[in-house]
């Protein structure tokens, strides 16, 4: 069994709960529903025979997420700005018998990654599978940190997320078959201090990732997979040596493999560990409420059934209030 772990005969809702599926319930049958809600562990996918490129392959979690996609038979394409890492990677994957191809690219630069998906398509072919796993932060308090590192974590974990689509998502679309997976963080769904650049990237990047999803269902391009790995700190890569006393860092291995886990089971997101929906979900309830309102205002609008209590309504009472307050402070003054 792929991936087994302790807790891989246990069936946890939380696991299987697909944060987009709220979306699905309104529109597909219910066969679909159960399978974006049901108890049963997932199917893992084959990816033998695709061809996967990993950005940030050198790093602490690219390195391995190469390794797992080589045990699991794809053909890899790395891209990386360290050669020396990238190569590293490139060796031990190739050693695990899978065609590998390395190219150093500086993701923060618009045209590299244009000109570097331009020779990847001449000299490998179409890219089936993209995971977006590079990042940086800046690791500096904002007041005291140079502007172009600022701009950097943008450039890299977010403004990447937009050409690497636009380099590589034409031909799957054609095909009607892919997957992008963007490694995000926990801290694409809520905040702590001192990490604004990255926070704000993250966000982006989850906020990027969620439209994209729901473009690819409104266009029916159901063979193109979405993946949103949003961990928690890892003990290794970016974050090393970073701790809070509640909770442990994650073990880089273990991160990987429930991020692969997911990814091949087509999963649209997940959280690692569980305990960071928590914090999603509070957010998903905002949502919830916002979409509420904002259908009360339509119902309001179209002059909706006496009994339902409108924002739209609410506002003209409101202004009708204040109206009424200038007068009377108008009244007095005089
Ligand atoms: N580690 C953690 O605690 C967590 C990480 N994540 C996310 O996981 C992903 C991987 O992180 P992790 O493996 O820890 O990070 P690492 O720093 O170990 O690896 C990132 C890799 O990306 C490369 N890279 C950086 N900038 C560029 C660029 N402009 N162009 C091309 N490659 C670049 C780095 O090269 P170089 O070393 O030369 O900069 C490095 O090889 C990131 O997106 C991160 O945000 C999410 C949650 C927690
Ligand atoms: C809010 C919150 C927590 C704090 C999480 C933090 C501070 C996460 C930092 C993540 C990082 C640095 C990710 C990097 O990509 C806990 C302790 C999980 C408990 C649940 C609520």
């Amino acid at each position: 069994d792929r991936f087994s772990s302790p807790s891989d005969n246990k069936l946890f809702i939380s696991e299987r709960f697909n944060p987009l599926g709220y979306i699905k319930w309104t529109s597909k049958p219910a066969s679909r529903m159960f399978c974006s809600w049901t108890l049963l562990p997932p199917r893992l996918k084959s990816v033998e025979g695709e061809l996967c490129l990993i950005t940030g392959a050198g790093g602490a979690l690219g390195r391995l997420f190469a390794l797992e996609f080589a045990k699991e038979g794809a053909q890899l394409v790395l891209w990386d700005c360290d050669t020396a890492a990238n190569e590293h990677t490139a060796r031990l994957a190739r050693d695990l018998g899978v065609k590998v191809h390395a190219y150093t690219v500086d993701l923060s630069k618009r045209e590299n990654i244009y000109e570097a998906a331009d020779r990847v398509r001449a000299e490998v072919g179409d890219v089936t599978m993209v995971v977006n796993n590079a990042g940086v932060v800046a690791g500096r308090r904002l007041l005291d940190c140079p502007d172009e590192l600022l701009e950097r974590t943008l450039l890299v974990n977010c403004h990447a997320l937009f050409w690497m689509t636009k380099a590589f998502l034409p031909p799957m679309k054609a095909r009607n078959h892919g997957h992008i997976v963007t490694i995000a963080s926990a801290l694409g769904l809520f905040t702590t201090s001192c990490v604004e650049d990255y926070c704000a990237s993250k966000f982006g990047a989850v906020g990027f990732h969620e439209s994209l999803a729901l473009e690819l269902q409104a266009e029916n391009q159901g063979g193109i997979k979405t993946t949103l790995v949003c961990p928690y700190i890892v003990n290794s890569g970016m974050f090393a040596g970073c701790e809070i006393s509640l909770i442990p860092p994650l073990e880089p291995l273990y991160t990987v493999q429930e991020s692969m886990k997911a990814i091949l089971g087509e999963q649209q997101m997940v959280c690692i560990p569980r305990l960071i929906y928590i914090p999603f979900l509070a957010r998903l309830q905002e949502n919830i409420f916002l979409i509420c309102s904002h259908f009360c205002e339509q119902t309001a609008a179209m002059g909706g059934k006496p009994g339902n209590i409108s924002l739209h309504g609410r506002r003209q009472v409101h202004a009708a209030v204040h109206q009424q307050d200038r007068d009377q402070s108008d009244l007095n003054s005089a």
